[in-house]
């Protein structure tokens, strides 16, 4: 675990340079200044944290799949068979992300982490041991490759918004009330119980709540991990990420508690319906690109706003100058 704690606090920073350069073209291109909004604010991180290549040309969108062994509290409406049965389905073409992908010209890579082993039940023992979880975040780390302009995290886990869940609560307080929502729909007996289940683990590992990467580990999954540590590998790397919903964004808080930077080459694709998402979302001092009442997972909002990144270099690249188009600035 040191040389991990080691990585997270040992980041790159951003290029100033090149930010402080996209900021001074935004204000020679023919609009007034601040009218493109956010993607003004796009063009530059892009520019910050996009390495040399400036382009989109290359986006991975990158799928982990993990199994949960605390659903064995009926905390999902749905069966753990369901994990493997989404990541075939990945891989004949038919699920959401492969049409989401596909419309933003995203190459999808679907990660399955030990479907066959699930973690352990959090209520009861650490969801994984330290080994298991340095695995699942070197398999994370390793899936970025290098030369991408552009990585889209997202996830498959029945059980996974508990994880989540209990992450967000042992990082900010506030227990099972706070951070349990519904998931894929759970009713409200359902939602008993899983409010209860976090509560239940949070007073179990009450000793391990100073520790991020303990946190991560205890109440995590390998595919929560993997996140983890392909968000760190996109740093190091010089990768801009795109965050999906609620169970991306809890897998990469442990980060942003090490380090408050740590998430600043990040952007949060999109709000998810899910419960907690809008106040973790606030945890993290994210702003959400999109909020389209989405809650699939998968890395479906991630995709859906690669297209927004590209209008925003587009603009930021392409359009004329006030001095090449002879157009009249705003006098002083
Ligand atoms: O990330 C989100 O915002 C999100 C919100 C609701 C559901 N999900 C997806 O639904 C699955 C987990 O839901 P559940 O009810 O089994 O905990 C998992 O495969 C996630 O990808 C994801
Ligand atoms: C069908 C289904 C698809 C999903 N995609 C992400 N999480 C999911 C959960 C279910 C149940």
């Amino acid at each position: 675990m040191a040389d991990l704690r080691a990585a997270c606090l040992n980041l790159p920073a951003g290029n100033d340079a090149a930010a402080a350069e996209a900021l001074a073209r935004q204000a020679t291109l023919t609009k007034p200044p601040g009218s493109l909004g956010r993607l003004e604010e796009i063009a530059t991180w892009l520019a910050k944290w996009g390495g040399a290549s400036r382009r989109l040309d290359r986006v991975d969108v990158l799928i982990f799949a993990g199994n949960h062994g605390i659903t064995a509290q009926g905390v999902s409406p749905y069966p753990a068979a369901v994990t493997a049965q989404m990541v075939a389905n990945f891989n004949h073409g038919g699920a959401a992300i492969n049409q989401l992908a596909q419309v933003s010209s995203a190459t999808l890579r679907v990660v399955a982490l030990d479907l066959d082993r699930p973690t352990a039940d959090f209520t009861l023992e650490p969801a994984m041991d330290e080994a298991a979880f340095l695995k699942a975040v070197a398999e994370g780390y390793n899936a970025v490759r290098a030369g991408t302009d552009l990585v889209c995290l997202g996830e498959m886990g029945i059980g996974n918004t508990t994880a989540a869940a209990a992450i967000a609560a042992a990082l900010y307080g506030g227990g099972g009330a706070r951070w349990a929502g519904r998931g894929t729909g759970l009713d409200d007996r359902g939602m008993e119980r899983k409010r209860a289940a976090i509560d239940t683990a949070l007073a179990r590992h009450a000793g391990l709540l100073g520790d991020p990467l303990m946190i991560a580990a205890t109440f995590g999954g390998r595919e929560l991990a993997a996140i983890l540590g392909a968000t760190l590998a996109a740093r190091h790397r010089g990768i801009p990420v795109l965050l999906d919903g609620f169970v991306c964004t809890a897998a990469v808080a442990p980060l942003a508690k090490l380090r408050a930077d740590a998430l600043d080459h990040t952007q949060a694709a999109h709000v998810s319906a899910e419960a907690g998402h809008r106040a973790l979302l606030g945890e993290l001092k994210l702003q959400p690109l999109l909020d389209l009442g989405m809650r699939l997972g998968e890395g479906s909002g991630a995709a859906l706003a690669v297209p927004m990144l590209r209008a925003a270099l587009a603009c930021h690249t392409g359009m004329a100058t006030f001095a090449e188009a002879g157009v009249a600035g705003k006098p002083h």
